[in-house]
């Protein structure tokens, strides 16, 4: 950090280069454009469960039609991602997860109707096994306890029946050890060495995630918390740890999660590890700023805010359910 030098007040007045809206561009210092937008989408295979979240105004389950309209969205806005998160059939959930890696399942299907109407946007996945289990979780439960490595096994499974799919960027979510180095040599080996993994890394176990459990329907399942798998909210050395490790074993780029409450990490993990870095502004976070916009507490000028923030921290980009509204806002 470079150590500024201040003359005494008055010959420094910093508050002569912010006198006009032309002196403050100038010396503006952070950029935030809809190319640093991820925009993760849920989409539902049961009739009747479209449309909005109640715990989250403003943001609906899709249907597969609604996943391409999406999908054209996100490329007439210059979006370049998309995230797709499968709201499936509460009656086929089972404690086998076999779904999961069915070529057919609801999230697979998205990834392959996206790519065939708009081919040049990229498209992330969810790794975890929670969309299709029974109890919630994002590894197999046995006797009470989240199975590592064979729940690692199924990940690999989900991974390349994503890849299959067309998938551009895989996103582990389910803080199992070794999945990345597990997944990275599988892809190796089955002919998909341009598949990307964007390693959800420093992932906490956080209580902002609950929104996003609705709508995915995995509230009602979820059998006591993911404490055993994700990181203590207070665990700094940790994060790094686990960033660290992703990148020793294949990932192409990190994700810290949640996203504000956490930015001192991103900064932390881009100053230290110069990899591509990105923030998911999760599901309790837009739930807040929406919910006080849409009460007339905070203007719309806080969503933006809050996305330059991620920049200023470091973040090359953002995964954001603001994504379409932003995108909108600057262009
Ligand atoms: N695999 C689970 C997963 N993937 C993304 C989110 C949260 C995203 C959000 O809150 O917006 C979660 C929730 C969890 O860990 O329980």
């Amino acid at each position: 950090m470079a150590n500024p030098i201040i003359a005494p007040f008055p010959s420094t007045r910093l508050r002569r280069m912010r006198r006009t809206a032309n002196l403050r561009a100038m010396i503006s210092e952070t950029d935030l454009s809809a190319a640093n937008l991820i925009w993760p989408i849920f989409v539902t295979e049961v009739a009747g469960a479209e449309g909005e979240i109640p715990s989250m105004p403003g943001v609906e389950r899709l249907t597969l039609d609604g996943a391409k309209r999406a999908a054209e969205k996100a490329a007439r806005l210059n979006i370049p991602a998309i995230c797709i998160f499968p709201h499936s059939d509460q009656e086929l959930k089972t404690e086998s997860c076999q779904r999961a890696w069915d070529p057919d399942n609801i999230g697979n299907r998205a990834i392959r109707a996206i790519k065939e109407t708009v081919p040049e946007l990229a498209v992330m996945t969810d790794i975890a096994l929670d969309p299709y289990n029974i109890n919630g979780h994002d590894g197999f439960v046995v006797d009470g306890e989240i199975v590592n490595d064979e729940t690692v096994e199924a990940l690999v499974k989900m991974a390349l029946a994503q890849a299959d799919a067309g998938a551009d960027i895989l996103g582990p979510s389910d803080m199992m050890d070794g999945r990345i180095g597990a997944l990275r040599a599988a892809l190796e080996l089955e002919g998909h060495k341009d598949v990307a993994i964007l390693s959800y890394a420093a992932k906490f176990a956080s209580a902002f995630y609950g929104p996003f459990r609705d709508a995915v329907g995995a509230s009602g399942r979820l059998v006591g918390d993911k404490k055993t798998y994700q990181i203590n909210p207070g665990n700094r050395q940790e994060a790094l740890r686990c960033v660290a490790r992703d990148l020793t074993e294949g990932a192409d780029m990190v994700m810290v999660k949640p996203g504000m409450p956490y930015l001192d990490i991103c900064r932390e993990v881009k100053d230290r590890f110069a990899a591509p870095t990105f923030a998911y502004q999760v599901s309790g976070e837009y739930a807040m700023l929406e919910g006080a916009i849409r009460n007339g507490w905070l203007s719309r000028d806080a969503m933006l805010e809050s996305l330059l923030a991620f920049r200023r921290a470091g973040c090359d980009g953002v995964l954001s359910y603001f994504a379409p509204a932003i995108a909108e806002m600057l262009a």
